[in-house]
């Protein structure tokens, strides 16, 4: 057993957390660059807990330029394991409607200006994202949405789109209707391939705040329209927040599913061959296994 520290990325309209104790904002400095905001730290029933606004307080970083890497490395140096995304997103499912929560399972990840990886030249590494998401954590997530009244959806596939635009209807029916998709965001990646690289538990709770264009008896989606739900769920994502320390628990297992070994096999780079400064960088997300002991490099 090992201590647990969670991690809460708040996205539009969370931009702050109750209950906590000992709660201090606090800056981060990673080798990424800054965070989108400082990071709201303190004790929720005997669990340490870690706020994090993913757009900044006051809404300030769009989806394109929400520091990802900086984020998932300052969680992870500050001592987070298990990281709880909160996002809005809009339905591709009449059943999955404004106000429900969604428990992502899957990804397609069709963001495409934004920086993917901690790693690169000098330190290759490959991560599964076959299932990108802590499945344990995830139930967490839905007994407690449960419990603070929420309608909750276990299982669902998040479209990760670019943005800032909302799509074209050709785009949402395409989603909908051809790739299965169930929702619609523009931050969920790469923000889990990084918590993977950084062998976090990843769990992703999606709110939903409208039916983006899809629906025929729905307006196509305005910020306006989101806004008018987002409070609501903020309140809910709140009071699922408040249930998850008597849930969790201040200690953890090794996770069933890997996703805290999930660079064991991954780094493909000779040690001789890797590059020092990179390293370096690497070494709150992967200092565990670049620094010797857990090197399994064939040679
Ligand atoms: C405010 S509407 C679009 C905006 O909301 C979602 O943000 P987040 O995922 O951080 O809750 C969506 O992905 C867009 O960034
Ligand atoms: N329809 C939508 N598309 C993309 N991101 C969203 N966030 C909330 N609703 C959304």
């Amino acid at each position: 057993m090992t201590s647990r520290k969670l991690g809460v990325i708040g996205g539009s309209g969370l931009y702050a957390v109750d209950g906590v104790q000992d709660a201090r904002w606090q800056s981060v400095e990673t080798p990424w660059g800054a965070p989108s905001d400082q990071v709201f730290c303190g004790t929720l029933d005997g669990l340490e807990i870690v706020f994090l606004p993913r757009h900044g307080r006051g809404h300030v970083h769009s989806p394109s330029d929400v520091p990802y890497r900086a984020n998932i490395d300052a969680l992870k140096r500050l001592g987070v394991t298990d990281v709880i995304s909160v996002s809005a997103c809009g339905s591709f499912r009449q059943e999955m409607a404004p106000g429900d929560f969604v428990i992502v399972d899957q990804f397609i990840d069709r963001t495409s200006a934004r920086p993917k990886s901690f790693f690169g030249s000098g330190c290759v590494a490959h991560v599964s994202m076959a299932h990108p998401v802590c499945g344990g954590l995830g139930a967490v997530c839905a007994e407690a949405a449960r419990a603070a009244g929420v309608t909750v959806h276990e299982g669902g596939t998040y479209l990760a789109m670019e943005g800032p635009q909302f799509s074209s209807f050709a785009e949402s029916t395409l989603y909908r209707d051809q790739w299965g998709c169930s929702v619609i965001g523009m931050t969920n990646m790469p923000e889990a391939k990084l918590a993977r690289e950084a062998e976090l538990c990843y769990a992703s709770v999606a709110m939903v705040t409208d039916y983006d264009c899809w629906h025929p008896a729905h307006d196509a989606v305005e910020v306006t329209d989101i806004l008018r739900v987002l409070t609501g769920n903020a309140d809910a994502a709140r009071r699922m927040i408040r249930g998850l320390p008597a849930l969790l628990g201040p200690d953890r297992a090794p996770c069933p599913q890997g996703c805290d070994t999930a660079l064991e096999h991954a780094v493909i780079t000779a040690p001789a061959a890797r590059d020092a400064a990179l390293v370096k960088k690497l070494d709150a997300v992967a200092g565990r296994v670049l620094s010797g002991s857990a090197d399994t490099h064939p040679g």
